[in-house]
C-alpha cells in the first residue's frame, strides 16, 4: 500500500512456497531476494528438472518436483501456474491442506481465476487471496492488484500485502470483477510499453539512427517521462502540453497518433485483455 517497498514488514525468514517456477514466479522471487528475503526460506515446486536447476543456479533457493512439498514447507503458498493448470494443482494440494486448513494461506496470481473457483477446488478453503502482479516486481517496481473476499481475516490481508509490497506497490479492489481491469491495466501492461518502445526504436533506426543510439534515446526519454509523471504535481495532459509547442514538431506527432485513433486502439486493446481474463475465469 506504499510506493516505498522498504516499508514492507515481511519477515525475511518467513517460508514462502511457490507452485510453478516460470517467468512470474522468477520475477517475484527476484524481487523478494532483492528486498532481503532469505533465499533458503523460498521453495519452488515445478515439474521440469531444467527449470529447477535454473532456479537454484539463479537464486540459490530450494526446489522440489512434487507440489505437495510446498504445503509441508510453508504456511503461505503462492500459486504461479497458468490458469488451465490450476485445477490439477488444486487437486494435488487440497487433501494435504485439508488436514490443516486453518494454517495455510493461498495466494493465487493466475489471471482470471476467481476466488470462489479456487475455494471450491481447495475443499472450501476460506484463506485465499487473489493477486495480479506484474513483471517489474523483479526489480521491486511491481504493481499488484489484490482482492480478498469480505470474510477474509485481517492477518491474511496484511500478510499478502506485505509480500507484494516487498516487490512494489499494491492496489486492493473491493469488487472481484475489477480484477480483470487490473489485468488489463497492470498485469499485461508492461508488454504494451515494451511494444511501444520497440516501435519507436524501429522507427528511429529507419530514420537513420544507429541501433545503440536509438535504444538509448528511446529508453532514457521513456524513463524521464515516467519519472516526471510520477513526481510532478501536473497531470498527464498538462505535462503533454508542456512538450507540445504550438506549430512545433511534437504537435505533428500527436496529430498523427490522433489520426490513428490511439485512444480507441488503447481502449480496444485493454478491453481485449480484460475480456480474456473473464474468459479464463470461466474455464
Ligand atoms: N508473466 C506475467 O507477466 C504475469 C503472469 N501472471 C500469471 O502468472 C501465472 C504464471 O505465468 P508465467 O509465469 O508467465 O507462466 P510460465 O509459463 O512462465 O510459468 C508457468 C510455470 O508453471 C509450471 N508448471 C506447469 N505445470 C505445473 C504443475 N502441474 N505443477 C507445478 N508447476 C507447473 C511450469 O513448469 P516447468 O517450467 O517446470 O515446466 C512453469 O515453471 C499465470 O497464471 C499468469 O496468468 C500474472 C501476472 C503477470
Ligand atoms: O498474458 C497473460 O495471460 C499473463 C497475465 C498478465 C500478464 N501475463
Amino acid at each position: 500500500m506504499t510506493m516505498d517497498n522498504l516499508h514492507s514488514n515481511l519477515d525475511p525468514q518467513m517460508p514462502i512456497a511457490f507452485i510453478g517456477g516460470g517467468n512470474m514466479a522468477k520475477a517475484i522471487i527476484a524481487g523478494l531476494i532483492q528486498h532481503g528475503h532469505n533465499s533458503k526460506s523460498i521453495l519452488v515446486c515445478t515439474p521440469s528438472q531444467a527449470t529447477r536447476s535454473n532456479l537454484v543456479e539463479q537464486f540459490d533457493i530450494r526446489v522440489h518436483q512434487d507440489n505437495s512439498a510446498a504445503v509441508g514447507f510453508a504456511d503461505v503458498l503462492l500459486l504461479a501456474v497458468k490458469p488451465f493448470v490450476i485445477p490439477q494443482v488444486c487437486e494435488e494440494i487440497a487433501p494435504i491442506i485439508a488436514t490443516r486448513p486453518n494454517k495455510k494461506l493461498v495466494i493465487s496470481i493466475a489471471a482470471g481465476v476467481k476466488h470462489q473457483t479456487l475455494s471450491k477446488k481447495l475443499d472450501n478453503l476460506q484463506r485465499i487471496i487473489c493477486a495480479m502482479p506484474n513483471l517489474p516486481s523483479a526489480i521491486g517496481k511491481g504493481l499488484t492488484g489484490m482482492y480478498a473476499p469480505a470474510h477474509s481475516q485481517q492477518q491474511d490481508i496484511d500478510m499478502a500485502d506485505s509480500i507484494m509490497t516487498a516487490i512494489g506497490d499494491t492496489v486492493w479492489v473491493k469488487d472481484e470483477q475489477q480484477m480483470s481491469t487490473i489485468v488489463a491495466t497492470a498485469g499485461s501492461s508492461p508488454a504494451y510499453f515494451f511494444l511501444f518502445l520497440e516501435a519507436m526504436e524501429k522507427a528511429a533506426i529507419e530514420q537513420g539512427l544507429p541501433k545503440q543510439a536509438a535504444n538509448k534515446a528511446v529508453l532514457q526519454s521513456a524513463m524521464g517521462a515516467i519519472s516526471m509523471a510520477i513526481d510532478s504535481q501536473h497531470d498527464l495532459p498538462t505535462l503533454r502540453r508542456h512538450v507540445t509547442s504550438p506549430k512545433g514538431t511534437t504537435e505533428q506527432a500527436i496529430l498523427a497518433f490522433q489520426h490513428g485513433e490511439l485512444d480507441e486502439l488503447v481502449a480496444n486493446a485493454m478491453h481485449s485483455a480484460a475480456k480474456r481474463a473473464k474468459e479464463l475465469s470461466l474455464g
